[in-house]
């Protein structure tokens, strides 16, 4: 317990001094209840070698309450294998290049009401962008008209999994927080079924949104996903596309109003439209930006998995049934991989840069590794880029005092901010 609170007030400190102490492997507590750390680029190069020694659904229990027991996330074996292969298809290049266009047009809309001389929340700004855009682009824009109303019903369920698990076990208890979650994750799944009925009653060849494409989806026997699969994808991937990509906005918004000759370089990139965003044809300042960004604050600061089979690594036995922790964090702080750790710089991204070294997987890992792997990274990736982008070409930002101190585990994000004044918007 008293391991958790440390990570929870100092997750920076804490994960440090772990590893500089302890090394790559260390643990605490017993049986069940053992968490082991296993830091740093070999470990995570053996975590992600090796799914067969682990499991998801016990590790990622707490998210159940709202991404449902299918859930790719907490979905296990062959289960997860078939999901993952029907789940895919909503996710190619093709797909998210489309995706980009509405995106767009969204932060273009928010961008729009902005007035000079106003203070924004650029968190709390580029949140509700970001929760239009991926309730658009996952149910098209007939649901999207619904898009203030699921998301105060997602937030309450959502509230309920950004708490330690312990503390989200007592609430399992009974507490209001949780009953109100259960009943809005619920009403949220009416919604979605309702939504699956209609298209199927009314097919529309035109759709091309995430709930169409996991509709259409088939596997090689032509079987589909069923409907309670279908609503429990749609519902895990709003919960996790959205607070993890605003936490990874917000960061990436203070670089921007932190530094005027880096948010000139975005703008004069963002000038050149029209290429493909998931295949950019040669690298630019903002591709750097949105790595760097995920290098220095990636929203998961931790990843888990629950340990199946007892294994050894670095000599250090490993008992089944602990539950195991990894960290993006800590690696991407490391000065043996990153020269200058600490400091934002696009440019150790440019392929063309004499010092440049691709990282490996498992020495860059904002979102995971494995078998698991994020499968929205390229539309998060995406989704950042068009961010920056509108808000670099568009508008001018001064920045206000902000607590940037990091908070969050799941999806770290500013303590407070980061705060701006609007200078000046281009309509
Ligand atoms: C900056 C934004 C994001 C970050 C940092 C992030 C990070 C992660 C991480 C660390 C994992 C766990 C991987 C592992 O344990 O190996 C994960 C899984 C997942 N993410 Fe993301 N994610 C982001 C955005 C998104 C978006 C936009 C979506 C969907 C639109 C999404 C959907 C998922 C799903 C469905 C999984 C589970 C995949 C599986 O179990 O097969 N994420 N993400």
């Amino acid at each position: 317990m008293r391991e958790a609170v440390d990570l929870a007030v100092s997750p920076r400190e804490s994960l440090d001094v772990r590893y500089r102490r302890f090394g790559p492997v260390s643990s605490a507590g017993f049986g069940p209840l053992r968490v082991v750390w296993l830091l740093g680029p070999e470990a995570n190069r053996f975590v992600f070698a090796h799914s067969e020694l682990f499991g998801w659904r016990e590790a990622f229990d707490p998210l159940v309450v709202v991404d449902g027991e299918t859930a790719l996330i907490v979905s296990d074996g062959a289960d997860h294998e078939r999901r993952r292969r029907l789940v895919m298809p909503a996710f190619t290049r093709h797909a998210i290049d489309g995706y980009a266009e509405i995106i767009r047009s969204n932060v273009d809309a928010a961008i729009d009401t902005w007035q000079p001389g106003q203070v924004l929340n650029l968190y709390t700004e580029m949140r509700r962008v970001i929760r239009r855009s991926t309730i658009a682009t996952l149910f098209g824009p007939r649901l999207a008209e619904e898009e203030p109303e699921l998301g105060r019903l997602l937030q309450h369920a959502l509230a309920v999994v950004d708490r330690l698990a312990p503390w989200q076990q007592l609430q399992r208890l009974g507490a209001p927080s949780w009953r109100r979650a259960v009943a809005s994750r619920a009403e949220v799944a009416a919604r979605v079924q309702a939504e699956i009925e209609r298209r199927r009653r009314e097919p529309d060849a035109d759709a091309y949104d995430v709930l169409a494409r996991l509709m259409n989806s088939q596997d090689g026997d032509r079987s589909g996903l069923h409907d309670v699969e279908i609503v429990d994808q749609v519902i895990s991937l709003i919960a996790a596309g959205y607070e993890t990509t605003s936490a990874a906005a917000a960061w990436a918004m203070h670089a921007l109003i932190t530094d005027p000759q880096l948010a000139r370089r975005v703008s004069a990139a963002a000038e050149d439209t029209g290429r493909s965003l998931t295949r950019p044809a040669e690298w630019r300042c903002v591709d750097g930006l949105v790595s760097e960004v995920l290098r220095l604050h990636p929203p998961a600061v931790l990843t888990a998995r629950k340990v199946l089979e007892s294994f050894e690594f670095d000599g250090v036995q490993v008992p089944a049934r602990s539950t195991l922790l990894i960290s993006p964090y800590l690696t991407h702080r490391l000065p043996e991989l990153w020269p200058r750790p600490l400091q934002l710089d696009p440019d150790r991204w440019n392929p063309t840069a004499p010092d440049h070294r691709r990282p490996g997987p498992h020495e860059f890992l904002p979102f995971g590794g494995g078998s698991h792997r994020c499968i929205g990274a390229a539309f998060a990736t995406v989704e950042l880029t068009v961010l920056l982008e509108c808000v670099a070409r568009r508008v001018t930002l001064s920045p206000e005092p902000s607590d940037m101190t990091p908070v969050g585990l799941a999806a770290m994000r500013p303590r407070r901010g980061p705060f701006a004044r609007v200078v000046a918007v281009d309509r």
